[in-house]
């Protein structure tokens, strides 16, 4: 057995995954572990990944939670200063901005949608207002008046925060609408991954707004606990 990939494309890292590895011609089966019905809950999955989360990765027997194969060295550069500018976004993006967006997308659409959760208002605008300073901050430390987030290239770090802000975007946010910046740099990055990988990628999550709401008390609860702290 290959590369086995286990994802949920509305999983933000699982996109940038997904994305990487159709990008470098990597071939894998894709296993598709639906968070939203707790697919991941399963003893089959704890199996691949105690952690229960996506993405995860097996590869023979060897199965790994983060990451694994060599592609191009932009991606994620030999060069130390460059490396070392792909490790600060990432660091930083996985504090900061995977937070809001994360809450963005959570408090806009999915608790009221489909958790039937209602979200005080004032905590919504609390977070868009932290997603508004994160998103400066993309563009005045990180971007700047680069091509893309770490120099002239496309790196790991630009498909991590694409991945992310689509969060936001699929929930309603116009993020790049007032932000020409950033609006030219998600053009650079599609055009660099491709239009129609990168539609495929954000397909399901675009989607997630006309899903239905959720009945299954069960899984309901089970869901409720795991992303609460996505309310504060
Ligand atoms: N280490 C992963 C993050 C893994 C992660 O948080 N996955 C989430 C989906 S975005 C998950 O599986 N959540 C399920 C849960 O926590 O119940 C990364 O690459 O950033």
């Amino acid at each position: 057995m290959g590369l086995e990939l286990y994802l949920d494309l509305m999983s933000q890292p699982c996109r940038a995954v997904y994305i990487f590895a159709k990008k470098n011609g990597i071939p894998f089966q894709l296993r598709t572990i639906e968070l939203l019905k707790g697919q991941h809950y399963t003893d089959a999955f704890a199996q691949v990944n105690p952690l229960r989360k996506v993405p995860a990765l097996k590869d023979g027997d060897f199965v790994l939670a983060e990451r694994k194969y060599k592609a191009p060295d932009h991606w994620y550069p030999q060069d130390l200063q460059t490396r070392a500018r792909v490790d600060e976004y990432l660091a930083w993006q996985h504090t900061a901005l995977r937070s809001c967006c994360s809450r963005a997308m959570w408090q806009k659409m999915m608790f009221p949608v489909f958790l039937g959760q209602p979200v005080p208002p004032e905590r919504l605008a609390s977070t868009l207002a932290e997603l508004d300073g994160c998103l400066q901050m993309l563009e005045d430390k990180f971007l700047q008046n680069k091509a893309f987030l770490t120099g002239p290239h496309i790196s790991v770090a630009d498909l991590v925060a694409i991945t992310e802000l689509m969060h936001p975007v699929s929930a309603g946010c116009k993020i790049f609408e007032s932000r020409p910046k950033l609006a030219a740099w998600r053009q650079r990055v599609e055009a660099a991954v491709g239009e129609s990988l990168f539609q495929e990628a954000h397909e399901v999550v675009l989607k997630a707004k006309d899903m239905p709401p959720l009945m299954d008390p069960t899984l309901k609860e089970k869901l409720k606990l795991s992303v609460q702290c996505l309310l504060h």
